[in-house]
């Protein structure tokens, strides 16, 4: 296979289009009585870790995928199925899964499946157990989040850690990001805080230190190269700003562990080994949360519910490895945006949670989806003749509600959208007004999307109004076509019960990266290297240096810089004269 738009199926689905493109959803749930029992799916998941019998946290959830709010048919889903299998979407499920180097520019294999294996099934990297390895970590993050959580893991004058700052970037800063917001229900803040610091621009570390202490914060330097320039910076500048109180290089022990893969740099930062936890190359950066990334999770929400987490990833594993596509829950959302994303021109794809948890879902989900699959040439090396990864984008309901939903609704752009909620809510405050409030909402948007509102329904609405039914027809005329909604705007519903409780959570989260694996594989491109963040890097390093001025250099004086484009010359120059003229004040 080299283009997938050569495929039979591809074809098929493209001749399909023409009758598709003018379904009207409210005809076809007209038509057929039966339209949502076809076109959802019920998923029951379970899974106790074996090893953690005292591990006392639900480890079951349900799903209900709702997919009736699609432009599909029947011959839609079936084509669609088709074209999984004929993508070989099975095949490449399972050469993942026995961890031959699918990732083959970077020579891996793409394993973060094996991070929430909790059995003693052995997976295997290119023909070595992974499994202990991952136990070992796991082991070692247990007694050190233990540790940080009892007050036992002291700082260098005998205080307790009131406050862990992860320092990371992209793959090892988004993950924990969104996971501690999303069970913050399970953490204690007044005891633990945890922070997150990304950003090079010094405010974000300086805004972040203004909250802690020297002497009860513990950094995680979180990097899995540990050679990324932000990362780098900001864990030499808080180093800094450690010892300006401690002193002491020795009580760095206390106070800075590291999660990579390159143990010689983590020791040359001064980090000694006990403190640093080991991933692997084989665990991609944006798949990372389940490895020793996610020590911050653990040290927040303790260990055992960091387990749940992964217990319900590995649950959701299991369900993609060996459920029929018809009934795979990530192959039918992969499969209802590959037909969006191909076939009807759609550009972008929103994921919208009816919960306050999930409000970091898509900016987590930008790096996950983006950074796969915005590829332009296939595994062969050729360019692409149809679209790949969408654009992701999303905030919470109810808050999107009241800032784009109008372009969505009325706008003249395709967007299909994710809605997501729970049937439960961890915060029934108020005898549960406020969940009822949020789901009524939940269940509103899609339905308005779908029905819209014709001309008829406005004007009779008009004339029912007593401020309107005063009206001329041309003032009529002129108002109505403004308050029409064209409906017939696609949408999935996720429902998860009865709450996002870790266990759930997991299963979410490896949801969503089973549906990117399945576009990826669709649409034959490499979904696990990232290239495309290098040229900026290495631009930005030729730079750096030019940006330098020094305290004898006057306005007057300083040379200009030429290396460029005159567009980039321009802004460098503005940029170094700024600078001057300043230190000359
Ligand atoms: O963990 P690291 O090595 O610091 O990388 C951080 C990030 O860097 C780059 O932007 C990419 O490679 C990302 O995939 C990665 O997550």
């Amino acid at each position: 296979m080299v283009l997938s738009s050569d495929l039979a199926a591809w074809k098929k689905l493209q001749a399909h289009y023409e009758a598709a493109k003018h379904y009207q959803l409210t005809d076809l749930f007209a038509k057929d009585p039966e339209r949502f029992s076809t076109f959802s799916r019920e998923l029951h998941l379970d899974f106790k870790p074996p090893h953690s019998p005292t591990n006392t946290n639900p480890h079951e959830t349900n799903f209900l995928l709702d997919f009736s709010k699609n432009l599909i048919v029947p011959e839609t889903m079936s084509l669609l199925l088709d074209l999984a299998r004929e993508a070989k979407v099975e095949e490449w499920r399972e050469k993942m899964f026995a961890g031959e180097p699918i990732n083959f520019t970077e020579h891996r294999s793409v394993l973060h499946v094996a991070l929430r294996n909790l059995t003693d099934t052995p997976m295997y990297s290119e023909g070595h157990n992974v499994t202990p390895d991952v136990h070992a970590v796991l082991q070692h993050m247990r007694e050190t989040s233990d540790a940080i959580r009892s007050g036992e893991w002291r700082g260098y004058t005998g205080e307790r850690i009131t406050d862990v700052v992860n320092i990371g970037i992209g793959g090892s800063d988004l993950g924990p990001v969104m996971v501690t917001q999303a069970l913050a229900k399970y953490a204690n803040p007044e005891k633990l805080r945890v922070h997150f610091v990304s950003n090079v621009d010094g405010t974000h570390l300086a805004e972040t230190l203004r909250s802690c202490q020297q002497a009860s914060t513990l950094f995680i330097i979180a990097s899995k190269t540990f050679t990324t320039q932000e990362t780098i910076t900001n864990a030499q500048s808080a180093r800094a700003w450690f010892l300006d109180e401690a002193k002491d290089e020795s009580h760095i022990a206390k106070h800075f562990v590291a999660l990579s893969t390159n143990t010689a740099k983590v020791t040359e930062f001064g980090i000694s080994p006990e403190n640093m936890f080991q991933f692997w190359d084989w665990v991609g950066g944006r798949y990372s949360l389940w490895s020793a990334i996610g020590l911050s999770i653990a040290i927040y929400v303790g260990f055992d519910q960091f387990e749940s987490l992964l217990a319900g990833a590995h649950a959701m594993d299991r369900h993609f490895r060996s459920t029929p596509l018809e009934e795979n829950l990530p192959v039918l959302l992969a499969l209802v945006g590959v037909w969006y994303n191909d076939f009807w021109g759609a550009q972008t794809q929103a994921l919208l949670p009816y919960d306050q948890y999930l409000s970091r879902f898509a900016a987590y989900f930008q790096q996950g989806d983006m950074e796969s699959n915005g590829k332009f040439v296939t595994r062969d090396a050729k360019e692409v003749n149809y679209q790949t990864g969408p654009i992701i984008w999303g905030e919470p309901g109810t808050n999107g509600q009241h800032a784009f939903y109008q372009l969505i609704h009325q706008g003249t752009k395709m967007i299909p959208a994710d809605f997501i909620a729970t049937t439960h809510s961890l915060n029934p405050i108020s005898n549960n007004v406020h969940h009822d409030i949020l789901l009524s909402n939940f269940f509103a948007q899609p339905e308005a999307l779908m029905r819209g509102k014709s001309a008829e329904q406005v004007y009779s609405e008009l004339k029912s109004d007593p401020t309107s039914a005063k009206w001329s027809d041309a003032e009529v005329q002129n108002i109505l076509p403004h308050k029409v909604f064209k409906g017939n705007r696609p949408t999935n519903s996720l429902l998860i019960d009865p709450v996002l409780h870790p266990f759930a959570l997991g299963s979410l989260i490896a949801l969503y990266e089973h549906k990117i694996f399945v576009q990826g594989i669709i649409w034959n491109i490499n979904s696990f290297d990232q290239w495309g963040v290098e040229l900026g890097k290495q631009l930005a390093k030729k730079i750096l240096p030019e940006l330098q001025t020094s305290s004898q250099d006057t306005a007057e004086s300083l040379a200009a810089v030429n290396s460029h484009d005159t567009s980039t010359n321009g802004l460098i120059n503005y940029y170094r004269q700024a600078k001057v003229r300043r230190q000359q004040q």
